[in-house]
């Protein structure tokens, strides 16, 4: 594996730690020996072809699965040991559509902050500020059904950010959505990282989603093949790009069939 990464994170514990992680579908092992962390306060791309692991690591982070090898903490705590002080931090918009259709956005929103514990009159007023950050503020009251792919997705994201996580992890977050609105989601997640200093774990196939300076970690058929600087995999690799990097390490063209 290129692992390129410096020892960054000094003495705070990083965002996410996964460390040694297996997994297996049945006698499939679809895990193997992960290990990589992702800093506080930073933009870092989980990058992997349909099939790689992403949605499963994601299940193990956030506990939809239940991690039987290895240990993942976030901001030190043990998912599987202090799984409320672990989760408690963290935000996370699944790749599959998640808001109740026939919900308005208010109450898909103050559904998620009344499981978090937030009171009312704090409730409206984080959706308020929420929506007015992701341009939404006029769609309050409409029916989930009635929003486009991209607002969909938007929503996704302010309800993952309600209870103030300090990670945010998204899975394919722009699947699905017209080059615009990946533009904007992307760039709406990259503002949050800049401004309110939220660190976010991004996965995705596509290649044109990374920039020189994210970090990043490669995932390909279940094992990591490189995690660290952008700029620094790539120069490790002997490349010229992340592309020509991923084309190194995995033995595939590209992750996203050569799109630009
Ligand atoms: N419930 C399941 N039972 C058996 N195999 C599964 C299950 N879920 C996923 N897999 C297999 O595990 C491997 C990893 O799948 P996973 O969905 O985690 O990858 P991914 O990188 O998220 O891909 P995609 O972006 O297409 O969702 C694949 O080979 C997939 O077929």
């Amino acid at each position: 594996m290129q692992h390129v990464r410096a020892n960054d994170g000094l003495s705070l514990p990083a965002a996410l730690d996964v460390s040694a992680v297996n997994h297996s579908y049945g006698r499939k092992q679809v895990l193997s020996d992960i290990s990589f962390s992702v800093a506080a306060g930073r933009f870092t791309v989980l990058l992997g072809l349909n099939g790689a692991g992403k949605t499963t690591l994601f299940s193990l982070i956030s506990r939809l699965f239940d991690t039987r090898r290895g240990t993942i903490r976030i901001f030190g705590h043990d998912v599987s040991r202090e799984p409320g002080e672990a989760l408690r931090r963290l935000g996370i918009v699944f790749q599959a559509r998640t808001l109740d259709l026939d919900l308005s956005v208010h109450q898909n929103l103050s559904y998620h902050a009344s499981l978090h514990g937030i009171g009312q009159g704090e409730a409206r007023a984080r959706i308020g500020a929420l929506l007015a950050q992701i341009g939404m503020s006029d769609r309050l009251h409409d029916k989930a059904r009635s929003l486009s792919g991209g607002q969909m997705r938007r929503i996704e994201i302010a309800r993952a950010l309600l209870h103030r996580p300090s990670l945010l992890l998204l899975d394919e977050a722009t699947v699905g959505l017209d080059i615009r609105s990946r533009a904007e989601i992307l760039a709406t997640i990259r503002k949050l990282v800049a401004t309110d200093g939220i660190g976010v774990f991004w996965a995705t196939h596509l290649i044109d989603e990374v920039e020189d300076g994210d970090h990043v970690v490669i995932l390909h058929q279940g094992r990591v093949l490189a995690d660290g600087r952008v700029d620094d995999v790539v120069r490790s690799c002997g490349a010229s790009s992340i592309r020509e990097a991923f084309a190194t390490l995995s033995g595939v063209a590209t992750a996203d069939g050569g799109r630009r």
